[in-house]
């Protein structure tokens, strides 16, 4: 199903373990049903749905929607928006003011419960909603969260907040395939049977140790293999704008897995053709660190044709009669050759088509690939460590400020 170019013998490499992640796109028949019953009623009674989290938390479903979602709104179905993954006050105070006048639901969802962002967004969001709606908020106010522990585990108890959950042995970065994706990404509108039937087909697709058909397997040893050989960077390509967010969830998933014991790719993402005309300078002629991973869809359902001028007063009547997608495809074909001939070995995952089944195919690819690639590595793909330096200092620093406040 998915094509993987890779540019060498895989061969040579020592095998590693290559673990079972069934548990990752287990969600049950029951759970299924919870979430299409909320998704449903937040479709009939709201025009926004906030998604309070950040990092796996809100990487995913954004991801999602964002690739199966219009470009540009039309006035049907629920926007959802997200807060929590940033600390500007200009945000929230914006956000507030764009919620009057708007039917609002709000999806909080924290694996710990307890992640700064998320949980002062939160505080300034229940303020409002319950002032708004009064005793009402509490059905407009959904929870995804551990199903044992965390203060907003309590807070959800305490306020009669319906729940969702994030199974304990899931990581956020891992978790799009739970109610933390699922929920916001079917209240878009999105047939998350077809996304889940996708992953779970990757899952028994990349289920076995045989490299020359495991493409999951390919890839983290072609990634292995460039990083051994000096390459420090690897950049994620597509040619789609609306796989922005997806870029965004790969860059968590990978940096956070592999980046540790100063060891790992930097994971980075373009977009082209746009940054072909920012970065495509560096990447053609600038320093040899980095190799590139190309995602190209075969198929995307709308397209436009390029009309033919009279005079072809601009001189591009050659392309008249051609797709916007096939010329598309062709600037893809011109970048592998350029970026070739620059010295910048090239990847390419090609996916039939650009819909929810083969998105969640290839969320569930990475995910397994990055697993791999982690034990290739001797890392722990499922641990954190770095994150909480910065978290450690802030808190000590705000600590400090509340003793000078009262002093
Ligand atoms: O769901 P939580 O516990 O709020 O965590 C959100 C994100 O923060 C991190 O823990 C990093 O701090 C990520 O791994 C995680 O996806």
């Amino acid at each position: 199903m998915l094509k993987f170019d890779y540019p060498k013998n895989p061969e040579q490499f020592n095998m590693v373990e290559v673990p079972d992640m069934k548990h990752y796109v287990d969600c049950s028949m029951d759970e299924l049903f919870a979430i299409q019953q909320v998704a449903e009623e937040i479709r009939e009674n709201a025009n926004v749905l906030l998604v309070i989290g950040v990092g796996g938390s809100f990487l995913g479903a954004r991801a999602v929607i964002d690739a199966l979602t219009p470009y540009f709104r039309t006035n049907n179905g629920v926007e959802v928006i997200y807060a929590g993954n940033n600390m500007s006050g200009a945000y929230l105070k914006q956000l507030i003011t764009y919620l009057e006048n708007k039917s609002v639901y709000v999806n909080v969802v924290s694996k710990s419960g307890s992640t700064m962002e998320p949980a002062l967004a939160f505080r300034i969001v229940k303020e409002y909603m319950e002032n708004r709606y009064g005793t009402e908020a509490s059905n407009r106010i959904l929870v995804t969260t551990d199903a044992h522990k965390g203060i907003l585990k309590q807070m959800a108890e305490q306020c009669g907040y319906r729940q969702f959950v994030i199974p304990t042995e899931v990581g956020g970065r891992y978790s799009v395939f739970t109610a933390a994706g699922l929920l916001p990404i079917a209240a878009s509108g999105i047939d998350i049977q077809a996304f889940l039937d996708g992953a779970k087909n990757a899952e028994s697709d990349f289920d076995n140790v045989d490299i020359q058909s495991n493409a999951a397997y390919q890839y983290a040893l072609a990634r292995f293999d460039l990083y051994s050989r000096g390459y420090s960077l690897e950049l994620l390509a597509s040619f789609e704008p609306r796989l922005r967010k997806l870029h965004e969830w790969w860059k968590q998933l990978f940096g956070e897995s592999e980046g540790k014991e100063h060891k790992g790719l930097y994971p980075t993402t373009v977009t082209f053709s746009t940054d072909l005309h920012a970065i495509g300078q560096f990447i053609q002629e600038g320093s040899r660190i980095l190799f590139e991973t190309l995602i190209h869809f075969d198929e995307i359902e709308e397209d436009i044709e390029v009309p033919f001028m009279l005079n072809d007063l601009d001189g591009l009547n050659y392309l008249a009669g051609r797709s916007m997608n096939e010329i598309n495809a062709t600037s893809k074909d011109g970048v592998v050759l350029a970026h070739e001939e620059g010295g910048v070995p090239v990847m390419k995952i090609c996916i039939p088509k650009l819909d929810a089944y083969h998105v969640g195919y290839l969320m569930f690819f990475f995910m397994k690939a990055c697993v791999i690639s982690a034990n290739l590595l001797e890392v722990n793909p499922f641990d954190q460590p770095g994150v909480e330096a910065y978290k450690k200092k802030m808190l000590e620093l705000l600590k400090e400020n509340v003793v000078n406040i009262h002093e």
